[in-house]
């Protein structure tokens, strides 16, 4: 699939853009601060209706506007597809086709994205939040299922967490109430949990393959999905479910005590190995980004295979932070296959001698004007 035009109101510092994309690398070229990277940010919002900088869809909006949109149209091999979605004090409203989806999780997975910033070579490094979030939102593209699933248990996980800080200050007594709510969480819990192996399973399958080729042969990559269910039990969802039902049963007391949810979904993380060793402890820095730019280049070949399209990549600034044998990787497994959208302040070394015929955008001020 590709983005073929994108049309911006009062998004970020863009009053109005209307601007008509290639369908290989685009390029967006500007020096700082002047909206490479909100441009960007303003096709992932495209795709996932939320950022990947704020939480807050406020922030979205120009500061002397009221309101923003964000338009675009979508290529795929069924046709062509636009899709908007509007931001104002009230809320957002996403509509395909021009017309207004009830739900967002009806609109999330017309347009995949895959983004990698500076911040995804922390994959391997980072806080278990980053690959859960990763996880989350990888899987929640792919699979209308999953981002459902992932929701209800969000839902009910506040929901618990806020009845076991009552239990906590003893405000509540109610434990039958609370096994309602463990209940709950166990199933939608379990649903995520298996999701997340099968889509894992398949990730890594690409990854490994990706990964030998990196490093010349030398090194196998594999995943570990680590949890609190034990690994005898992460089969299917009815032992997996049955499983944390066990854990919320055993840890009563506990969960109590400190007034908050201490397994599930929520505090899963994975791991990634290298030859059996833990990447994260035992890999030098250069293995740790060769693993960090083999999973995220996994996901285009698991989007394809999962949607029959390839999702449109956009890469933030993330050239200048790999070496040139990682940047020919990226670059030659992307060319001519995946729309790709690059931001940079100078196009230079490597990526100007491989990426072929790019489009190429000046970026200043909040105004997008093609090279010729
Ligand atoms: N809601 C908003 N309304 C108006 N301007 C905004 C808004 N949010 C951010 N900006 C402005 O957008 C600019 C930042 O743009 P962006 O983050 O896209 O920079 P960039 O071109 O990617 O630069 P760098 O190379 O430094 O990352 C800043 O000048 C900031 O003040």
């Amino acid at each position: 699939m590709y983005l073929q035009e994108l049309q911006l109101h009062d998004f970020r510092n863009y009053d109005d853009v209307d601007v008509q994309f290639g369908r290989g690398v685009n390029v967006l070229l500007g020096e700082n601060a002047q909206g490479k990277t909100n441009l960007l940010e303003a096709i992932y919002v495209l795709a996932l209706t939320r950022s990947h900088r704020t939480h807050n869809d406020h922030d979205l909006i120009n500061w002397e506007a009221k309101t923003a949109q964000v338009r675009g149209k979508i290529v795929k091999v069924t046709g062509t597809t636009p899709i908007e979605l509007d931001f104002s004090a009230r809320g957002k409203k996403a509509k395909i086709n021009h017309l207004e989806q009830a739900r967002l999780s009806q609109y999330v997975g017309q347009f995949n994205v895959i983004l990698f910033a500076p911040e995804d070579l922390s994959l391997v490094k980072g806080a278990p939040a980053i690959r859960r979030r990763f996880v989350d939102m990888e899987f929640g593209q792919m699979s209308s299922r999953y981002l459902y699933n992932l929701a209800q248990y969000r839902d009910v996980l506040k929901q618990r967490n806020r009845y076991l800080r009552l239990l906590q200050h003893h405000r509540a007594k109610d434990l039958v109430y609370l096994g309602v709510l463990s209940d709950q969480l166990a199933a939608y819990g379990a649903e995520v949990v298996f999701q997340r192996l099968d889509m894992l399973k398949k990730l890594e399958k690409w990854a490994q393959k990706l990964h030998f080729e990196i490093s010349q042969e030398r090194e196998q990559l594999s995943f570990k999905y680590d949890t609190k269910i034990p690994v005898d039990q992460l089969t299917n969802t009815e032992t997996i479910y049955a499983a944390l039902q066990k854990l919320y049963a055993d840890n009563q007391d506990k969960e109590i005590e400190r007034g908050t949810t201490l397994f599930g979904a929520h505090r899963d993380d994975l791991q990634f190995f290298v030859n059996g060793k833990n990447v994260q402890t035992f890999g030098s820095q250069g293995q740790q980004r060769t693993t960090a730019l083999s999973v995220k280049l996994a996901e285009i070949d698991l989007m394809k295979e999962e949607t029959g399209e390839y999702p449109v990549l956009l890469l933030d600034d993330v050239l200048s932070e790999l070496d040139d044998a990682r940047q020919t990787h990226l670059l030659t497994a992307i060319q001519d296959k995946v729309q790709t959208f690059l931001t940079t302040t100078s196009l230079s070394g490597i990526a100007r001698k491989l990426v072929h015929d790019p489009t190429i955008f000046n970026i200043d001020g909040g105004q997008l004007t093609p090279e010729k």
